[in-house]
């Protein structure tokens, strides 16, 4: 069982951002305690994504508060300030971006020592570590050109916990998989959960969100519609929007990139 505590890492307060003349989030409150996961789900182009880019000061809103562990994200104002941010906050995205030309393991190693200038050493003895974690021991050697897409999305996640983020964003980290490898990459993200690491997830893997999250966030046109634990989200079912949504993710792939809704 994780020590869950009631402190909060992350605080959004209507929060606003638009591109443009299209308004994407229109008032996003929440708030993720130390510990542990939250996942948001909703149709597509619901501003999902654009929540977990907020909180890692990748966008930054027009309006309102973002606050992690105590530095106001919307207020950041050089890219010094947001690249240190990006250090505490790990993200994993669709597409895995490992460098082609760099072993596995230089990939993981690669920002501990540039960044945040630990020896070579220490970094590969970490990297060692997480790929045991990420159960690719036997592949450090490999360019991720040999890998398949579940291996390289695992290599990524390694790579994002090189850093020791106090939190990690995934954003939609399986989307792009072949059906078979979705399970290993699963598997990873549910291990680190129950070793406590507080994350953010954009999912459109129902049944994980239902298994892993503490709190279920329901997305639809840039507001947060509705929150709750799994069992409120997924079966009470007051609100005929989430059971049309989720009832509509049962019919096949195409619907889970929320297509027809
Ligand atoms: N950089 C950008 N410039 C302009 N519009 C953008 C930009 N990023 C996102 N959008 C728009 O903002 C809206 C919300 O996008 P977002 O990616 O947050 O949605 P989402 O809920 O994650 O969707 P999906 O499930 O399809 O990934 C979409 O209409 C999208 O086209």
């Amino acid at each position: 069982m994780n020590m869950k505590t009631d402190d909060a890492i992350v605080r959004l307060e209507d929060v606003h951002l638009s591109f443009g003349q299209t308004e994407v989030l229109r008032g996003i409150d929440l708030t993720v305690n130390r510990g542990n996961a939250v996942s948001i789900i909703g149709p597509s182009g619901s501003g999902k994504s654009t929540i977990l880019r907020c909180i890692n000061a990748l966008v930054t809103p027009q309006r309102g508060r973002i606050t992690v562990g105590g530095t106001r994200v919307d207020q950041l104002a050089t890219e010094s300030e947001r690249i240190a941010l990006r250090k505490r906050v790990g993200i994993v995205f669709q597409q895995y971006n490992l460098f082609p030309h760099l072993t596995v393991l230089d990939n993981i190693v690669l920002a501990p020592t540039r960044i945040l200038g630990v020896a070579r050493g220490e970094a590969e003895k970490l990297a060692r570590e997480l790929l045991e974690k990420v159960r690719l021991s036997e592949k450090a050697s490999a360019y991720p050109g040999q890998l398949s897409g579940g291996q390289q999305q695992r290599v990524a996640i390694a790579r994002a916990l090189a850093m020791k983020p106090e939190l990690v964003l995934f954003d939609e980290v399986t989307s792009a998989l072949d059906p078979e490898t979705v399970g290993e990459v699963l598997w990873v993200i549910r291990d680190l959960i129950r070793d406590g690491m507080t994350s953010i997830l954009v999912t459109h893997e129902m049944r994980f969100a239902e298994e892993i999250s503490d709190t279920v966030v329901f997305t639809e046109n840039g507001r947060i519609v509705d929150d709750g634990s799994p069992e409120e989200i997924f079966h009470a079912f007051d609100n005929p929007r989430i059971r049309q949504f989720v009832g509509g993710l049962a019919g096949g792939r195409g619907m889970e990139r929320g297509e027809g809704i």
